[in-house]
């Protein structure tokens, strides 16, 4: 990893790339959902929305069959923006199963995050995944979380609610939805 990644001017540079990959896939979430392309990115608070970067650093382990590098979780952000080095360990659930996400360079991995399935009311799925670790190589992965403002209120969208379609998830601010996610509480 060259030095000049964890520079200001790199990172500044990354997130303004990932603002326009995002507005990009909030455009393209939404019309999938026969909607306006601005409604999800208004939702979420258009240019107020929050990017954290992470950075997770798994050790080589001797014993990877014993091991998890992060437990089964969904994100709940409302897209993750990932880019992990080239050793493997990320894996998604699907079908009763665990899938190898593959390595590919320059590739972002995307994850639909807890408040896109929210504000969708379910039509898309936030991705339920874990990270194994490796017997002689470092991990390492980059994930930026694309989430709304703490005192935003996130639920179904209003155009997605009706009689035949009753709203699936509670409405609440998102850093409430934080709160019991961290602390393992009921939504
Ligand atoms: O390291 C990975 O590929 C996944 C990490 C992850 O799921 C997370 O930090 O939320
Ligand atoms: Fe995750």
């Amino acid at each position: 990893m060259s030095s000049s990644f964890l520079s200001r001017e790199a990172n500044e540079e990354y997130a303004q790339c990932l603002r326009e990959v995002v507005d990009k896939l909030l455009v393209l979430l939404s019309l999938g959902l026969g909607l306006e392309g601005n409604v999800m990115r208004e939702a979420f608070g258009r240019d107020d929305l929050e990017y954290l970067l992470k950075i997770n650093y798994y050790p080589p382990c001797p014993r990877p069959d014993l091991a998890l590098g992060v437990a089964p979780h969904t994100d709940m952000s409302a897209l993750t923006i990932l880019v992990p080095n080239e050793v493997p360990g990320l894996q998604v659930f699907k079908d009763d199963h665990w899938f190898d996400a593959k390595y590919i360079p320059n590739a972002l991995i995307i994850h639909i995050g807890d408040q896109v399935e929210t504000l969708s009311n379910g039509k898309y799925k936030s991705v339920y995944h874990r990270a194994i670790v490796n017997k002689d190589r470092v991990r390492i992965s980059w994930p930026v979380f694309c989430s709304p403002p703490p005192d935003m209120v996130v639920g179904p969208l209003p155009q997605l609610v009706n009689e035949e379609n009753p709203a699936k998830y509670k409405t609440k601010k998102y850093k409430d939805y934080e709160y019991c996610k961290l602390n393992k509480l009921p939504q």
